[in-house]
């Protein structure tokens, strides 16, 4: 990556802002993975080490510009604390005269929190009045949020308008490694995607046919695939808007001769709780009103052959509902096939490091990625504009 880091520029006595992707899964107001917070300490702590005034901001959850407490970064802050033996000022907004004032008061050396920066509206629209609050705190921004790095919103690009921008540790190692594997990825090369976010990530399906040898589908994203050939899902999660274009890509994939894989079998439930009533059907079985909340075992035998006589690998999204033991089968096997593939396998996302931490198999990836969307974009060949504003090296 040519652009600076946090080691090319001065941090003694300098005010930082930090933009991060604390955005971990939690529940019930506990961290379940930490991954994401402990990814961003050493760039903390070099820049605290340094003598910086460190001022952390996240968002976390789509809060849709308005505060929502249960997404407040209260145990995030608790978190980090312990994870950098030092205490960590948690703030009760992200601009205004409370963090101003607190923001005066640092020393050197000092780490500080910011609240949730997507509670403004401001945040996501890139709004210019609030990049322009957010640089007002500080003489530099350093980017590490890899995570949200596909995102330009006024914390991750707007604010470096206003202020010279460099990229924290994880920013750097992060486009490193993932460029290394991607650039020129040994074949077949093989993608997974799944989990929720069906209407962001089905448009990237569309590049990735371009690159890949195989593309593995699950999760929530799987639904609309079999809706658009015609199969009854029931209630499970569904974008009946993009039924069109998964028909479209699905065609593409057929033209192209890439091997587009979708479950055979899945694991339906009555309603959408861990101890609901379930079973495996076929997909065309999925009864009026049951939900699909795992793949079944057949599509995982079929996933894993393909994925263990793979070169590269890249999977970003759970198979399935995996924090309920009872639908988290499909996803630990294929983080199983993931073990047993010998070449390149690269993790991307908050829920799937999750899920690979839960099948006790992430020791064994080549790179587990803390972005999802954003390594997505990234091996689409796209800009990322969080890292497009960083300065770039001479
Ligand atoms: N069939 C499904 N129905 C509903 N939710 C699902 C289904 N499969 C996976 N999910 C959910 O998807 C979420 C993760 O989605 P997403 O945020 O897109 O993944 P990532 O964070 O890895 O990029 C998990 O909370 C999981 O429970
Ligand atoms: O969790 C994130 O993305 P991911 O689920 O694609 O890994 C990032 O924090 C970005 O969050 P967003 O997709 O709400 O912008």
């Amino acid at each position: 990556m040519n652009k600076k880091s946090i080691r090319d520029v001065e941090l003694a006595g300098k005010r930082v802002f930090c933009r991060v992707d604390f955005n971990v899964p939690m529940q019930d107001g506990v961290i379940t993975d930490d991954t994401r917070i402990r990814a961003a300490v050493p760039t903390i702590r070099y820049m605290a080490d340094a003598g910086a005034k460190v001022i952390l901001a996240s968002h976390f959850g789509r809060p849709k510009g308005q505060v929502v407490e249960e997404m407040r970064l209260t145990p995030v802050a608790a978190h980090l604390s312990a994870l950098l033996g030092k205490e960590v000022t948690k703030l009760g907004d992200s601009v205004g005269e409370e963090v101003k004032a607190a923001v005066a008061g640092m020393k050197n050396g000092d780490v500080l929190l910011l609240e949730n920066v997507r509670f403004h509206p401001g945040e996501e629209k890139n709004d210019p009045e609030l990049a322009k609050s957010f640089a007002e705190l500080a003489d530099l921004f350093v980017n590490d949020a890899f995570g949200t790095a596909h995102r330009a919103h006024a914390s991750t690009a707007g604010i470096a308008q206003y202020i010279p921008a460099v990229s924290g540790l994880l920013m750097e190692k992060e486009i490193r490694f993932m460029g290394g594997a991607l650039s020129n990825p040994e074949r077949p090369f093989t993608a997974i995607v799944g989990g929720a976010k069906v209407k962001d990530k089905i448009a990237v399906i569309e590049n990735l046919l371009t690159k890949v040898d195989h593309l593995i589908i699950g999760g929530g994203m799987a639904n609309t695939f079999l809706k658009a050939q015609g199969y009854a899902i029931g209630a499970s999660l569904c974008e009946d808007d993009k039924l069109d274009l998964a028909r479209s890509l699905m065609e593409q994939a057929k033209e192209r001769g890439v091997n587009l894989m979708m479950p055979i079998d899945v694991v339906v439930a009555d309603r959408f709780a861990a101890d609901a009533e379930k079973k495996t059907v076929a997909i065309d079985a999925i009864p009026e009103g049951w939900m699909a909340l795992d793949i079944g075992p057949k599509t995982v035998e079929a996933y894993h052959r393909v994925i263990v006589e793979s070169k590269t690998v890249v999977w970003n999204g759970p198979m399935g509902v995996f924090e309920m033991d009872a639908f988290a089968q499909g996803t630990i096997g294929v983080a199983r096939a993931m073990k047993e593939c010998s070449g390149t396998t690269i993790i991307g996302g908050g829920d799937s490091v999750a899920a690979v931490e839960k099948a006790g198999v992430a020791e064994e990836m080549t790179h587990i990625s803390t972005g999802g969307g954003a390594s997505l974009e990234f091996m689409e060949g796209k800009e990322l504009p969080g890292v497009t504003v960083l300065t770039d090296n001479e």
